[in-house]
């Protein structure tokens, strides 16, 4: 059968276990590599591929049409974006069944044209369940996508290991970025890439926001003379990051209100003496479990991970297990017996997703004021 493709030109996906995927180009032609991961969220496309936790990875989203309302202009609220998670796309590439031009009132380009105008590559027309089911069978693999371009020697784009670049050094600010709140008490916030919707949730408690960049040390942080400090997302491997760990460690002597998300939960479990190890396809959705432990509630949580907490051996000493995730048993939080941490491998902010668990904000700006 021979192939439509409605922008003129072919794709490919290789994948690192030999399997060549062949459908249509979209976006940016060109070819890149990176870690295959997929996303089984249904909708939020924008915010999902401006997470710069993504960064490395190419990826598949398992939900049929995507592009179906486009791409809006971008929003802000104190220069904090409000409707995408950070300036730029971050995947390496991305892979969908169908990609679709918009129809929505309030779209400023499609999805195609998104991707074309940040030199991101595309690939549709494919099947995406067969890519599924083969990253959840073998674990995640490293993969090149092309778009509009043949694969002739896929191996040499496959030479470096996701697992062994930081690519914090990507995605992290040079220098310190300031947004404004309206208490007067400042946070200072970690950024290794971190996602505009916790800055979000942050402003709209009233604090000051400072992001530093991801590798500041302590007493650094401390000439803010913060009120409480937020270890943001990230993309990659946290056992690389050793100098933002000693970082955390040193801070924990100020015993200042310490809050943990996601990467910030994974540098905090290893800076505390626990361990964090690679999953086998990780968490990427926006309807995932998790159980808090001292109410047994459920709520309905956004994932984006490839590491974590594998089990509550891992658990880092003195410290109590806060969530948990029903569908694997692996850890979602954990609160500190001794200093004030708490962290969330899933993300409270949600962007995009529920909104079930934005009260672990509150419950740090409690912690915040209780030191104040
Ligand atoms: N969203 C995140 O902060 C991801 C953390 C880490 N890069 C992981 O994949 O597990």
């Amino acid at each position: 059968m021979t192939l439509y493709c409605k922008r003129g030109y072919k794709g490919y996906l290789y994948l690192e276990d030999g399997t060549l995927i062949e459908g249509c180009g979209f976006g940016a032609k060109g070819i890149r590599a990176g870690e295959v991961v997929f996303t089984t969220s249904m909708n939020g496309y924008p915010e999902s591929l401006t997470d710069p936790s993504y960064r490395g990875q190419i990826l598949v989203i398992t939900h049929p049409l995507v592009g179906n309302y486009g791409v809006p202009e971008k929003q802000r609220v104190e220069g904090i974006l409000t409707n995408f998670e950070s300036e730029q796309i971050q995947v390496e590439g991305l892979v969908v069944a169908e990609e679709t031009d918009p129809f929505k009132w309030n779209s400023s380009k499609s999805l195609h044209e998104w991707l074309l105008s940040e030199g991101v590559p595309g690939l549709s027309d494919v099947d995406t369940r067969s890519i599924v089911k083969k990253v959840r069978s073998r674990g995640v693999m490293m993969g090149v996508i092309a778009s509009g371009y043949e694969i002739e020697d896929p191996k040499k784009f496959l030479e470096k290991k996701y697992d062994e670049i930081d690519f914090t050094q990507f995605t992290s600010p040079k220098a310190p970025i300031v947004h404004l709140g309206n208490t007067g008490e400042t946070i200072v916030v970690v950024d290794c890439g971190v996602k505009h919707g916790i800055l979000y949730q942050l402003h709209q408690r009233g604090f000051t926001i400072v992001r530093v960049p991801c590798k500041f040390n302590a007493s650094k942080i401390m000439d803010y003379y913060p009120k409480g400090v937020v270890f943001g997302n990230g993309p990659g491997n946290p056992n690389l990051l050793q100098e933002v760990i000693e970082n955390f460690k040193e801070l924990t002597e100020y015993k200042i209100p310490i809050l943990g998300i996601c990467l910030g939960h994974q540098v905090a479990t290893l800076a505390m003496g626990g361990k964090v190890n690679k999953m086998k396809f990780g968490h990427r959705a926006i309807n995932k479990p998790v159980i808090d432990i001292s109410s047994n509630k459920c709520y309905i949580t956004t994932h984006n991970h490839g590491y974590g907490i594998l089990s509550k051996e891992d658990l880092p000493p003195n410290s109590k297990l806060w969530f948990i995730n029903p569908d694997d048993g692996t850890i979602e939080g954990w609160i500190h017996e001794k200093l004030p941490i708490i962290t969330t491998q899933f993300h409270p902010e949600a962007r995009p997703g529920p909104w079930d668990v934005t009260w672990v904000f509150d419950k740090f700006k409690k912690m915040v004021s209780r030191n104040a």
